[in-house]
């Protein structure tokens, strides 16, 4: 079994390496079909779910990892958010978000103009490639949570469900609606 993560993105694909310390992990770069900037948690969650979809290969026992970051609102404020999905080679599909932290005015301003996240970091950090080193999420937390450990998280998330609903599969194969399986997603 192998684990395609949707990104070239270090610390995404070293986050699904810490969690999947036995397995072989590999990044390929995949579009995420939704903007480079998602800008909600449906945006941002739709973004991985095409991510996973686009590195799973259902005819081998590949299966599909896709993390993406994005913002959205809670009232007037803006929060960082990030999602994760997981899409196993027989078709189903495992989510879950990450940690959110509130982002500053002078960051939602240079969003709304039409700037990346990534490229805000770096001028408001004044460092380089802050999205493939700490993160917004590093930044903002005086460096106590990076970007690849909120990751690791998330991918964590990904493992446990995709677990116990194999082990659940396992042990009552013909009462799928009654265990409550999470519902899978139409593309
Ligand atoms: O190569 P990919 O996998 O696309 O990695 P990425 O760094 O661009 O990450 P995302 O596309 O998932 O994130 C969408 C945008 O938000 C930026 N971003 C998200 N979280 C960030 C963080 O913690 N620090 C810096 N930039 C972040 C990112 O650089 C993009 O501009
Ligand atoms: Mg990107």
């Amino acid at each position: 079994m192998t684990i395609s993560v949707g990104s070239k993105n270090p610390t995404k694909i070293e986050a699904v390496k810490e969690v999947f310390p036995k397995k072989r992990v590999t990044g390929v770069e995949v579009p995420s079909n939704v903007s480079d900037q998602p800008f909600s948690d449906k945006e941002t969650r739709k973004g991985a779910i095409n991510r996973a979809f686009q590195c799973v290969n259902f005819n081998l026992s590949t299966i599909g990892i896709g993390l993406e970051g994005g913002v959205m609102y809670v009232d007037n404020q803006l929060y960082l958010c990030n999602w994760g999905a997981l899409v196993t080679n027989t078709g189903e599909v495992y989510t879950a978000s990450g940690a959110r932290i509130m982002l500053p005015k002078a960051i939602d301003e240079q969003l709304r103009n039409g700037m990346e996240l990534g490229d805000v970091m770096d001028r408001y950090a004044m460092k380089e490639e802050v999205r493939k080193k700490e993160g917004a999420i590093g930044i903002f937390t005086n460096d106590l949570i990076s970007r690849q450990e909120m990751f690791a998280h998330v991918v964590k998330l990904l493992r446990g469900q995709w677990e116990f609903w194999e082990e659940q599969k396992r042990k009552r194969p013909f009462s799928n609606v009654q265990t409550g399986a999470p519902r899978n997603e139409i593309r």
